[in-house]
């Protein structure tokens, strides 16, 4: 923003903005200059899962303060923490962003994602037709319930690490270290890649 300028506007009704004021605002909107890096994990196990997964990373690119810079490959993968055969399996993805949105209003829009995908919570780690997750925020780190960061179990579900390393090998787990050092740690089996189906980065 520039301070205006009484001396060089014809216009009377305009009001010199005293510079001082100029730079609280600036100060208070640097988010908007300055977008943090995030990543999503998306997954989904009911309905058209290709569909479900496309569906949100175009609602992604759709919120206003979010720009999807990369999208992984698609994984079919085994449900993880279910009894085998419990539930059908999942298609992962990840998807890197960069947002002003702070951290809890990026939560907020990824859960209004899912309700838009009609996910219903009823059991934990039930079958779902969308999840989305923060994986991880620009190296934040946060112990809150409702918002941990990195994702507590990110570092060790290779059904995030695997897609993850497709589209940043050299990212890092904040606290958890390098995914090139997770990833032998992981258990891989169950994720499958999916090389014939894609998912399109929005234009
Ligand atoms: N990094 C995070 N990303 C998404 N949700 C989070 C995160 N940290 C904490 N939560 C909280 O976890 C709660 C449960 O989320 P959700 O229903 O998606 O869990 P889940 O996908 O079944 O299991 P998991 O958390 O193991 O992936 C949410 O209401 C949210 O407030
Ligand atoms: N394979 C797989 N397993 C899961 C997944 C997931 O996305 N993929 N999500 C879960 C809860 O978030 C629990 N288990």
């Amino acid at each position: 923003m520039t301070p205006s300028n009484a001396a060089s506007s014809p216009d009377p009704t305009v009001q010199p903005v005293p510079a001082s004021v100029v730079r609280q605002v600036d100060a208070a909107d640097s988010t908007l200059h300055n977008p943090k890096r995030a990543v999503l994990s998306i997954g989904a196990n009911l309905g058209n899962r290709l569909e479900n997964l496309q569906g949100a990373v175009d609602a992604l690119e759709d919120t206003p303060g979010v720009r999807v810079k990369a999208v992984s490959r698609i994984y079919e993968t085994s449900p993880v923490g279910v009894p085998e055969g419990e539930q059908p399996d999942y298609f992962n993805a990840v998807v890197l962003v960069k947002t002003t949105l702070p951290p809890s209003s990026l939560l907020e829009r990824a859960q209004a994602i899912e309700e838009a995908f009609e996910r219903v919570r009823d059991v934990r780690w039930g079958p779902r037709t969308l999840d989305v997750d923060i994986v991880s925020y620009q190296g934040v780190t946060s112990a809150e319930p409702a918002l941990t960061l990195p994702h507590p179990r990110a570092h060790e579900r290779a059904f995030v690490l695997v897609p993850w390393h497709d589209v940043e090998p050299g990212a890092e787990v904040p606290g958890h270290g390098p995914l090139r050092e997770l990833l032998p740690t992981v258990e891989r089996a169950g994720v499958r890649l999916r090389d014939d189906l894609t998912l399109v980065l929005p234009d």
